[in-house]
């Protein structure tokens, strides 16, 4: 593409240097009208991406087109070109402002991003200040055992009423974005050839199982457990603690909510007749449930590097995935981008 753009650019300064003025420019008039654009920003995530091919690089075609009108103008010069009315630009505009802060986000991606971190701080300023006693402060309490605690079944079932709805080009991308936000809640929370990424970080910074011993000695009941995950150590009813015990919640709602958050940005922003399906409100019951329960846990639980770090670590495969990949065209082709 760049070598098209350049040699493109090459015949135009040499058609400059030979033709008379008057045909000079009513060939850059064409030639403007017909250039590629060369995409200088990340691809944007809130277009309707996968609802047409990624923009690609000029085709034979047009680079043909581009030629005839400078020869014509450079071999014919008692019959100077036709006036066309200017052509549109190969990649529309987008429907709806597009800047970027940072060179990274949208405004709209932006917003999303911040939610979750003024979250996590609004609810950690409660608990110093007056937690209020509330249901939500419980850990048994129904949405925390009944949603969160298979949070990412639900989150599966909401992308999955999001999906159907899609007149996507290629499905195939989306159930990639979604292995791959599964894969890394699986590495996280569930297993990372052994104890998962959040456990092993527990017990690498002096986190212990400590477990009730009947025949110790009064004042001395409490003894290490071998277990290596959270799991083991709830199995034999021991307390896991001691090290860095990054919040589990924390990530998975972030990490949750971004994904379904950013897979649904398009619908938004086209703000078209798929806003107003019950698929859409659907997804907008869950990030609204995933949010107000990462608040309790802002609350009520955890320390606050704990959410930190969970939040963090929440975002990485996000940021990866949503941010970082559409600056790489080839690496965006693997995972596409969401779309309508
Ligand atoms: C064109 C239409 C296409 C539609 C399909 C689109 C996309 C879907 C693509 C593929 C899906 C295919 C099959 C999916 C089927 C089933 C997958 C379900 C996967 C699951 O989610 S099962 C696991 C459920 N488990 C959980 O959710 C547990 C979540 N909980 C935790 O991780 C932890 O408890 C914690 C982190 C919240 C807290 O940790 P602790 O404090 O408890 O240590
Ligand atoms: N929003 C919330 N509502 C209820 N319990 C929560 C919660 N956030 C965290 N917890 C509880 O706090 C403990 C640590 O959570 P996590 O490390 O996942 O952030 C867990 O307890 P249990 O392990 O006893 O269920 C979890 O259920």
């Amino acid at each position: 593409m760049q070598q098209n753009a350049s040699s493109t650019t090459q015949q135009k300064s040499a058609d400059r240097s030979t033709v008379p003025p008057a045909q000079s420019i009513i060939t850059d008039i064409t030639t403007s009208s017909l250039e590629p654009t060369e995409p200088t920003e990340p691809i944007d995530l809130t277009t309707t991406g996968e609802a047409t091919e990624l923009p690609t690089a000029s085709t034979p075609g047009e680079d043909d087109s581009l030629v005839v009108q400078s020869l014509h103008g450079l071999g014919s010069p008692l019959l100077p070109a036709p006036i066309q009315p200017p052509t549109p630009p190969l990649t529309p505009p987008p429907a709806y402002s597009r800047k970027y802060v940072a060179g990274l986000f949208t405004f709209e991606q932006l917003s999303i991003f911040l939610i979750y971190p003024s979250t996590i701080a609004v609810g950690s300023l409660i608990s110093i200040v007056s937690p209020p006693e509330s249901y939500f402060g419980l850990r048994t309490n129904f949405f925390n055992v009944f949603f969160v605690k298979n949070g990412w079944f639900w989150t599966t079932i909401t992308f999955m009423v999001h999906c159907i709805r899609l007149r996507i080009s290629k499905p195939s991308k989306l159930v990639i974005r979604y292995a791959f936000a599964t894969l890394w809640w699986f590495l996280f929370t569930q297993w990372f050839f052994g104890a998962p990424i959040m456990d092993r970080v527990f017990l690498g910074t002096g986190g212990v199982c400590f477990v009730n011993d009947p025949e110790a000695v009064p004042g001395d009941e409490r003894k290490v457990h071998d277990s290596w995950s959270s799991f083991g150590c709830r199995h034999v009813k021991g307390e896991w603690a001691g090290g860095h015990d990054i919040s589990g919640h924390s990530f998975l709602l972030t990490h949750a909510s971004l994904f379904l958050w950013f897979e649904l940005l398009p619908v938004i922003m086209e703000r078209g007749p798929l806003l107003r399906q019950i698929n859409t409100k659907i997804v907008f019951v869950t990030l609204a449930l995933w949010w107000w329960m990462l608040l309790m846990t802002g609350i009520y639980f955890h320390t606050f590097t704990e959410k930190v770090t969970g939040w963090l670590c929440g975002i990485a495969e996000w940021a990866i995935i949503y941010i970082l990949l559409p600056g790489n065209r080839t690496l965006t082709t693997m995972v596409g981008v969401p779309g309508v």
